[in-house]
C-alpha cells in the first residue's frame, strides 16, 4: 500500500502521467477488486482449483464496455497464480506470425492477455483455436502444393481475452474459453468505494458527499470515476486549497462538462444530433455518427450503452431514436409522440366504467 502512494505521488503524479496514475490505482489482488461480486466468486473458484490441481485454469473471456476493470482483472489472474503475464492486443496480431512468435515463447502456466480479442485477424484467430485447445500451432512453411505444415508445441498456458464487442467473436473461438465473465456497470455505492480508494492512494481528503457527487456522475464506470477525481483534485488545488468538498466537486466537473447525470460533450453531441438534425430519429448509427464526426464504433461502445441505460436512447429495428426523456434532458419539450412518452389514451366521452 504505502509503495503504492510512493509510486502514485512521487513518479506518476509529479510527472502528471495520466496513463501512470491509473496503473498505479489498479487494484493488484482479486480481494481488492471492489465490486462484480459475482465476477469475483466464480473467477475465485476457477483459480483455486487450478491452483490446487497444479494445473492452469481454464481460458478466460471478460466482456464488457471499456473501463470496467477488464484489463486489472486479467493482471490480477496472473497476479492471483503467481504467474507471469504477456500482453498483447486484438489489433496487433494482424498475421498468424505474430501469434506464433508469442506462443512459441510462452512459458508453462504464463497468463496472455489478448485485448480486444475480437479485433485479431483471421488466420491468426484460426491458429489461436488449436492452442487453446491442444496447445501446439501448425506453423506453415512455403506456399501453394509444396507447403508443409510443421507442428509445434506449446506450453499450457491461460489465454485471457477481453472484449467489449462480444457479439463480434466468432463461436468457435467463444467456445474455447471455459469461463465467461461479464462485467456490468457498477453502482453509485461500488464507485463511490472505488473513489475513496483511490484518494487514500493519492494522498487527498475525500468526504462521503463529495465522493457521492463524484460517484454519481460516473457513468458506472471506475475509470471514469477516477479520471473525474483528478479532474476534481486539480481544480480543488487551484481554486480551494487542495480542499475537496461537494460544492467544489460539482464546480469541477460542471466546468469539465460532466453534467449531473454524468453525461458528457459525447454523450450530449449523440442526442443533439438525434433530436436537432433527426426529430429524434429513427435513424442509422452510421448516419448518426457521420453527423457529429466520430466513429461508428466510437458512439456504439462508448456512447449508446450509459445512454440506453439512462433510458435515455433505444435502439431500435428501424434504427436509433431519442426517448421523450431524452428531450426533457436538454431542456426540451418532446413531442407526443415521443418513443417512451405517456400518451394519454383518449377514452372518448362515453368513457365510464363498463
Ligand atoms: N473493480 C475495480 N475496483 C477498483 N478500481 C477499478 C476496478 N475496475 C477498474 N478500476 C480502475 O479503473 C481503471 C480502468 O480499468 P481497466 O483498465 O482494467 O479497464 P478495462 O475494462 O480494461 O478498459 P479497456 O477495455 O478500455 O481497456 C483502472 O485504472 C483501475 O484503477
Amino acid at each position: 500500500m504505502s509503495f503504492e502512494r510512493d509510486l502514485v505521488s512521487a513518479d506518476a503524479d509529479a510527472e502528471g502521467d495520466e496513463r501512470l496514475v491509473e496503473a498505479a490505482l489498479r487494484p493488484k489482488r482479486l480481494e481488492e477488486f471492489i465490486g462484480q461480486a459475482r465476477v469475483r466468486e466464480q473467477l475465485s473458484l476457477v483459480l483455486q482449483s487450478a491452483l490446487r490441481r497444479n494445473r492452469p485454469p481454464d481460458h478466460v473471456l471478460m466482456s464488457g464496455g471499456p473501463g470496467l476493470g477488464k484489463t486489472t482483472l486479467a493482471l490480477i489472474i496472473a497476479t492471483e497464480l503467481s504467474a507471469p503475464i504477456r500482453i498483447t492486443s486484438g489489433p496487433a496480431l494482424e498475421r498468424a506470425g505474430d501469434l506464433a512468435a508469442i506462443l512459441s515463447t510462452l512459458s508453462e502456466g504464463e497468463v496472455l492477455f489478448i485485448d480486444e480479442i475480437h479485433r485479431m485477424a483471421r488466420p491468426a484467430e484460426e491458429m489461436l483455436y488449436l492452442a487453446m485447445e491442444d496447445f501446439r500451432v501448425d506453423i506453415v512453411v512455403g506456399k501453394g502444393p509444396g507447403a508443409t505444415a510443421i507442428p509445434l508445441e506449446v506450453a499450457p498456458f491461460t489465454l485471457v481475452g477481453a472484449t467489449t464487442r462480444a457479439g463480434l467473436l466468432p463461436a468457435p473461438l467463444r467456445d474455447r474459453f471455459g469461463f465467461v465473465a461479464h462485467m456490468d456497470f457498477y453502482d453509485a455505492g461500488e464507485l463511490e468505494r472505488v473513489l475513496h480508494r483511490s484518494a487514500a492512494l493519492l494522498g487527498l481528503e475525500l468526504p462521503g458527499d463529495a465522493a457521492r457527487e463524484i460517484a454519481g456522475r460516473s457513468r458506472g464506470t471506475p475509470r471514469i470515476a477516477n479520471r473525474l477525481l483528478r479532474r476534481v483534485r486539480d481544480f480543488a488545488e487551484v481554486r480551494s486549497d487542495g480542499v475537496v468538498t461537494r460544492d467544489v466537486a460539482a464546480a469541477a466537473l460542471n466546468l469539465y462538462e460532466v453534467d449531473a447525470e454524468g453525461l458528457d460533450r459525447l454523450d450530449r453531441a449523440v442526442l443533439s444530433a438525434l433530436l436537432g438534425k433527426f426529430g429524434g430519429g429513427p435513424v442509422g448509427l452510421s448516419t448518426l455518427a457521420v453527423a457529429i464526426g466520430e466513429e461508428p464504433e466510437t458512439v456504439e461502445v462508448v456512447a449508446e450503452p450509459f445512454l440506453v441505460r439512462q433510458g435515455l436512447l433505444a435502439r431500435t429495428p428501424r434504427g436509433r431514436v431519442a426517448t421523450a426523456a431524452a428531450w426533457v434532458h436538454l431542456g426540451l419539450t418532446p413531442p407526443p409522440d415521443a418513443f417512451g412518452a405517456q400518451v394519454p389514451v383518449d377514452l372518448g366521452d362515453d368513457s365510464g366504467p363498463a
